[in-house]
């Protein structure tokens, strides 16, 4: 008896393998041809006129070293998301687009307080999501393809007061597809605590949120989102490396936030390309994510904005393969991280896990 080979780790068996992603967001996965179009139809200016222009413009304007010249780009995305067809379009093709690169669970999140410009109210917007994820879910079945399950967070945007309004529209979708609520925006001189009273709030209703934090800004921010706001998760996380200290012989310290993190295994949404684009750290092999992991936080690999960072689950995976090494067991254990982390019930996390994400690459590693 021969042993079943391994399959080789490429992008295309990478696209194959089962994947979970966590922090996505509706406004920064449009396909460059969908700007085109709804932009087309609304009469709205765009920086270029044809697809890979457009790609390219998105792209390149992102590579700014900077979060508030990176979150710039988002005004055109925004604007062609303004209507009903735009918003289920935008919605539909996301499932659609996750689904072709293996992605079998995914929480997808965007601000709806950013899409009242034509005259729709914050429900209305929310039902036209939610609706774009079932036509897509549903024609990814009809299809024959291995399902998806794309489920919605609610972000605040983080300079603005709508924070608690937000948390109760969360708490108000909770049974029809919206599992979470998170605050995004520029983080330096906005921090979580300034929207305390929304957390409070979800956390009297016993709902889920994550925070943007500890990407533009440092410690203070993740402490803040931990200790006084009590999130789940952290989206990125990343600056939490500023709290360990490593030695010349590779021995590490960890401080006594790092230690927590750690601890209390809370999850970090990590987005590697998103990172290097916004200088939130210099370049992917000076990335704390494979220091992070090997210390066995809580890693979890994402894609952000899969239009700015010109990206997919497959590729952001990959390159981690190319620069750290990474074998299918690795890719597995991160992925059963996420499914770990997920704001779905816990019979169905595990539901996932046992039958979905521990076969496929079981398929894999031979
Ligand atoms: O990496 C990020 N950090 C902080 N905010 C972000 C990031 N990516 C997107 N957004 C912001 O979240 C809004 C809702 O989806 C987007 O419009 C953008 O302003
Ligand atoms: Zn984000």
């Amino acid at each position: 008896m021969t042993e079943p080979a391994t399959t080789t780790l490429t992008e295309p068996a990478l696209r194959t393998a089962p994947k979970v992603l966590l922090h996505d967001h509706l406004d920064g996965g449009l396909r460059p041809g969908t700007v085109l179009e709804l932009a087309d139809a609304c009469g709205y200016r765009l920086p270029a006129g044809t697809e890979p222009e457009l790609a390219r413009w998105f792209r390149d304007s992102a590579d700014s070293g900077s979060l508030e010249r990176y979150l710039e780009t988002f005004a055109h995305t925004v604007a062609v998301m303004q209507t009903p067809d735009g918003l289920e379009r935008v919605a539909r093709e996301c499932v659609l687009d996750l689904a072709a690169d293996g992605v079998v669970y995914a929480e997808v999140r965007f601000a709806p307080e950013q899409h009242l410009e034509r005259g729709l109210d914050l429900d209305s917007v929310v039902e036209h999501v939610l609706e774009g994820f079932r036509s897509g879910e549903s024609a990814v079945e009809a299809s024959g393809a291995q399902p998806i399950r794309v489920r919605l967070l609610l972000t605040a945007m983080r300079h603005a007061a709508r924070s608690r309004e937000i948390a109760e529209l969360t708490v108000r979708f909770r049974d029809r597809g919206v599992v979470g609520f998170d605050i995004a925006g520029a983080e330096a001189g906005y921090p979580p605590s300034r929207h305390l009273d929304a957390f409070e709030y979800m956390r009297a209703a016993n709902a889920h949120f994550t925070i943007h934090a500890g990407e533009a800004f440092g410690l203070p921010s993740i402490h803040e989102a931990i200790a006084f706001c009590g999130t789940d998760r952290l989206g990125h996380g990343v600056r939490i490396v500023d709290d360990i200290t490593v030695a010349e012989d590779g021995t590490a310290t960890l401080g006594l936030l790092a230690n927590y993190v750690r601890d209390k295994r809370i999850p970090l949404e990590l987005c590697p390309s998103s990172n290097v684009q916004t200088g939130a750290v210099d370049t992917l092999e000076r990335h704390p994510f494979d220091l992070l992991a090997r210390l066995r936080f809580r890693v979890t690999v994402n894609t952000d904005n899969r239009l700015m960072s010109d990206t997919t689950m497959s590729k952001e995976m990959m390159r981690l393969v190319e620069t750290f090494g990474y074998g299918w067991s690795d890719l597995e254990r991160f992925t059963i991280n996420a499914m770990k982390s997920a704001f779905l019930p816990f019979d169905q996390r595990l539901e996932l896990i046992d039958n979905v994400i521990k076969p496929g690459y079981a398929v894999l590693i031979g």
